[in-house]
């Protein structure tokens, strides 16, 4: 029999480092953040805040209409972007007794972004949390890069579904229809859309912070494997789809393999579930966002596991690249009938009336306007004009707090926060240098005066350069 086991089981589980492809660049080397010391100059400049950075470039980008892609496009890369990584977040209890809500003060684990502008709520400062500080020790870098304040992923960094399963046993075992004894997805236990097809189960924890419809009964956040599920109504509705088709196939599966336990069936469907997730981001998401011909060179056809390659996911990754899709948010969510016109029931909405508010599609029909909207109205790209720009820096909210967020600062706070190196410098040195391929235990070159990779420890993909180039307003400098 053959008998595979994985030779580093750790790489890439919940819970682990963001892998670095460059050392951090931390204001004392490390730990402090970029702007953490407002006198320090950084290429001979302050650093602008980043509200203000976010206000002028959101406001001055141009927009246009994709005449090829869907809004399906830009609601797949938030679903799966949510598969493959969740940075945690610190809380104002960790190690001190500062509240980030209030304090327009860096005090750990505050970073506040400061604002010229007055905020709508909070004036002067937006509140930020630094991301959870791994413990991780770095043994094969140099002694100053081993110390240096590392990131946490606590999603799996795989495309194995777990936005549909979870990434630890107690969050999946709550998702199961276990007393089914059926291999299925627990259910909704209160509402039905209006074909008596299911919802996802709510949150245990009530009440929820999920925006209410002032009149009727309360509709509370959904849970699923990612707890971002409620974040907006497109995502909501593919979380929802995933509920529904492992269901459906677990039932096929049932129907055909009758002596199979519920357990086999569970594994089974979620087998099949997990490789739709890679076959759909694969083969039809990344090519588009990359370029057919840079897919080509450098992902092409798989050839099988290989045991060398470490699939954690990269800090610069979930921090700026793969946030490119925030410069393509559209301000409004399109609701569409059965004959594919604004729904007359459901009209169009602006974005922030999309936000945690489940009960839109509870009492709005269900994911079918939603889905309608999504796959009927075409995609945008870098869509910053003033209508977006109003949505995403002043009118965004987050689920624990429900406070006045600005998404591009957040991005570019969060940016700094990580220690992440400014896009010349590593488009210089991951891009356009020989060394294509690094890894999470990089070596430093001391033939250079700036940390340059001489030898490939293990392998990590790297996508270069058409990446490099969607990261413009993401990444400092
Ligand atoms: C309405 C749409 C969206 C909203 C409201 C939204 C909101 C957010 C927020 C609030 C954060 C946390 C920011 C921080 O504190 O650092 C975040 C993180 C992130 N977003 Fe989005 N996002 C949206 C769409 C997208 C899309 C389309 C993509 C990619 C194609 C994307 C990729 C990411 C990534 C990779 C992160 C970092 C996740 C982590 O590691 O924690 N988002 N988003
Ligand atoms: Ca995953």
């Amino acid at each position: 029999m053959f008998l595979f086991v994985r030779q580093n089981p750790r790489w890439g589980a919940a819970n682990t480092a963001l892998v670095r492809w460059l050392p951090a660049e931390y204001e004392d080397g490390e730990s402090e953040p970029k702007g953490w010391n407002p006198e320090r100059l950084h290429n001979g400049f302050q650093l602008p805040p980043a509200r203000t950075v976010s206000r002028e470039i959101m406001t001055s980008a141009s927009k246009w209409k994709d005449d090829s892609y869907s809004q399906l496009l830009v609601d797949w890369g938030q679903y799966i972007s949510h598969d493959i990584t969740l940075t945690p977040q610190s809380t104002s209890t960790d190690g001190s007794d500062v509240d980030c809500l209030k304090t327009c003060e860096n005090v750990h684990p505050c970073f506040p972004i400061k604002s010229m502008v007055l905020m709508f709520l909070s004036p002067g400062c937006m509140p930020f949390f630094r991301s959870t500080s791994d413990c991780f020790v770095n043994f094969q870098s140099g002694i100053r890069q081993a110390l240096q304040r590392q990131q946490l992923n606590a999603m799996t960094s795989f495309i194995d579904a777990s936005a549909v399963y979870g990434h630890n046993q107690k969050l999946e075992s709550f998702l199961r229809d276990l007393p089914g004894r059926n291999g299925k997805l627990a259910v909704n236990a209160r509402f039905k859309d209006p074909k008596g097809r299911p919802y996802l189960p709510f949150v245990t924890k009530l009440p929820s912070a999920c925006h209410q419809d002032l009149q009727g009964e309360r509709v509370e956040c959904f849970s699923a494997g990612d707890n971002r599920v409620s974040e907006g109504l497109p995502l909501t509705s593919l979380h929802t789809l995933w509920l529904r088709e492992h269901n459906r196939i677990a039932e096929a599966l049932k129907h055909i393999n009758g002596h199979w336990s519920p357990e086999m069936i569970y594994q089974e469907t979620r087998k099949i579930i997990g490789a739709l997730h890679q076959i759909i981001t694969l083969r039809d998401y990344a090519p588009k966002i990359i370029g057919p011909e840079s897919f080509k060179h450098y992902i092409g056809p798989y050839r099988g596991y290989d045991p060398s390659v470490d699939p954690s996911i990269a800090n610069v990754f979930a921090a700026a690249a793969f946030r490119f899709g925030h410069a393509t948010i559209s301000p409004i969510l399109c609701r569409l009938n059965e004959s594919f016109q604004e729904d007359e029931r459901f009209p169009h909405l602006r974005l922030h009336n999309t936000l945690f508010s489940p009960w839109r599609i509870v009492k709005e029909g269900g994911i079918e306007p939603v889905l309608r909207g999504v796959i009927g109205s075409a995609a945008s790209a870098v869509s910053a004009d003033m209508l977006l720009a109003d949505e995403v820096t002043e009118r965004l909210v987050v689920l624990d707090t429900l406070k006045q967020m600005d998404l591009a600062a957040l991005n570019l706070q969060r940016g700094r926060d990580h220690g992440l190196p400014g896009k010349i410098l590593a488009e210089s040195q991951i891009c356009h240098s020989n060394a294509i391929r690094l890894s999470s235990s990089y070596q430093s070159d001391s033939n250079h005066s700036t940390p340059c990779l001489k030898k490939q420890t293990k392998k990590t993909h790297i996508i270069c350069p058409s990446l490099c180039q969607q990261t413009v307003f993401l990444s400092d400098h």
